[in-house]
């Protein structure tokens, strides 16, 4: 395990400076000078950058629980696409939105962006946040709760709302064509606290205190800039992304993923998930769009409902997953089949009108997440649900499907949509590029 940079270039720093938001300044002058956009964070990619340093994280570090070597648990920071989206869910979330303060400037944005690239860049290889951690009068520049944790697979995914291209950073000649505020939607109930944004960062690690600590150091870095604006905690994955994995279950017991996208095959993913040649804006080709639902489920109410009732709401067995026309889990639902003159898989059956055979061969990437807000103080019942997050070419897609789920999915009974976000998350990083040149071209 390794320590912090003790040689950041030298950045005198008066008393003023140990108050939280002019000290992030510092911070991001040193995380600048130190690690540098462009060519410098490039180095830092494979592994030369010779002061983004070493967190630690080999399996004898201890702390991380999750095994294995900190090199086998590193997920490329840079590549044609953003890591988050293709790559194997983990086991754990913190995603979070912000909104730029007002007073920010152009400048101040794109400055921001070039010091989380570096940052972001360094947390997914397992690195400390880089600064000076010598310096007794300033705040450290890590946090300091991920010393000692593997990588623990992080991923980093930034995106953007529709509401930073209103104008106010000359980016509304730049905002991608299907980025709108979603519509209402049939039974939404959103809390205006759980919903927007503009911007998110979802940081996904199978350690959360590792995903945790991502979120927590770009909001750090971002103090003065950008304010959170809500912040959401997932446990136990509910989707899979690979057919490697394992299909987890979700907060009702039921196998959740098993015919999602998957992330491996190239062809699904450039026909459902990744923009393309359709979007004149070229920087956001390559991107997605990501969607988030957060989804209150019943759980007291589920937990009192009959099996039989509980397969019909999906339309699959609760034990193996199978849909109700067959025997084991990946077998092909037959949306046909009869029984007594009814169909099998019911009319509301949740995966008969979430099926892309029903839909005229409409897909989405679900990447979601079990969360919980502990217990209702009014009625002493245990809140959670799913922290739904899908990716997908266009929000339309997520806005089509949705509509008929909300006005026929016999699940309406059991669940409410509370919160709601829509972002479009860029393209990959290149070697040498940063979000901030990315967006701001
Ligand atoms: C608008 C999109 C969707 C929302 C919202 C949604 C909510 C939601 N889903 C489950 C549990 C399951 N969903 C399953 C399948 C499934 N769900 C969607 C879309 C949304 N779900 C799709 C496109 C599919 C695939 C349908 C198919 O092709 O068969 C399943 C079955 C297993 C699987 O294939 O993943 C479960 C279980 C919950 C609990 C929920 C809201 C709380
Ligand atoms: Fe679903």
């Amino acid at each position: 395990m390794t320590d912090n940079t003790p040689d950041a270039p030298d950045i005198t720093p008066g008393p003023e400076e140990r108050r939280p938001e002019q000290a992030a300044a510092v911070s991001r002058r040193r995380l600048l000078g130190a690690v540098g956009a462009g060519a410098a964070v490039a180095g830092a990619a494979v592994g030369v950058g010779g002061t983004v340093l070493a967190r630690g994280g080999s399996s004898d570090a201890g702390g991380s629980g999750s095994g294995g070597t900190a090199k086998a648990q590193i997920v490329a920071f840079r590549d044609s696409h953003q890591a988050g989206i293709a790559t194997p869910s983990q086991d754990r979330l913190c995603f979070a939105t912000f909104d730029v303060t007002p007073g920010t400037t152009k400048d101040d944005l794109a400055e921001l962006l070039k010091t989380w690239t570096a940052a972001a860049e360094a947390m997914a290889l397992g690195k400390q946040v880089p600064g000076d951690a010598g310096d007794l009068n300033t705040p450290p520049d890590d946090t300091g709760e991920a010393v000692g944790l593997a990588p623990g697979n992080l991923t980093i995914t930034i995106g953007y709302g529709p509401s930073l291209f209103d104008g106010r950073f000359g980016l509304a000649g730049r905002r991608p064509s299907a980025l709108k505020v979603l519509p209402h939607l049939p039974k939404d109930n959103l809390d205006p606290d759980n919903s927007g944004g503009d911007l998110c960062v979802q940081a996904c690690a199978d350690d959360p205190q590792v995903a945790f600590h991502a979120v927590r150091n770009l909001r750090r870095l971002a103090f003065g800039t950008l304010v959170p604006r809500w912040m959401e905690l997932g446990f136990g994955r509910t989707s899979s992304t690979t057919p490697q994995q394992a299909t987890p279950r979700n907060l009702m017991g039921f196998k959740d993923g098993t015919r999602n996208i998957d992330g491996t095959d190239a062809a699904l993913m450039g026909q459902h998930v990744w923009i393309g040649e359709e979007e004149p804006q070229r920087w956001a080709r390559g991107g997605s769009y990501l969607v988030s639902r957060k989804i209150q489920m019943r759980l007291e109410q589920w937990d009192r409902d009959r099996l039989g009732d509980q397969q019909d709401v999906f339309g699959r067995f609760k034990s193996t997953g199978a849909p109700l026309t067959g025997k084991t889990e990946f077998d092909a639902p037959d949306f046909h089949a009869k029984s007594g003159g009814e169909y099998v898989i019911p009319t509301g059956a949740h995966i008969r009108l979430a099926a892309h055979e029903n839909n005229n061969g409409l897909r989405i990437l679900r990447r979601g997440y079990s969360y919980t807000d502990g217990i209702d103080p009014e009625t002493g019942d245990l809140l959670g649900g799913l922290f739904f997050i899908a990716f997908m070419k266009s929000p339309d897609q997520f806005v089509t499907l949705q509509r008929i789920l909300g006005r026929h999915d016999l699940l309406n009974e059991y669940i409410q949509h509370i919160g709601s976000g829509v972002f479009v998350t860029p393209p990959g990083l290149a070697a040498g590029q940063d979000w901030s040149g990315q967006l701001f071209g």
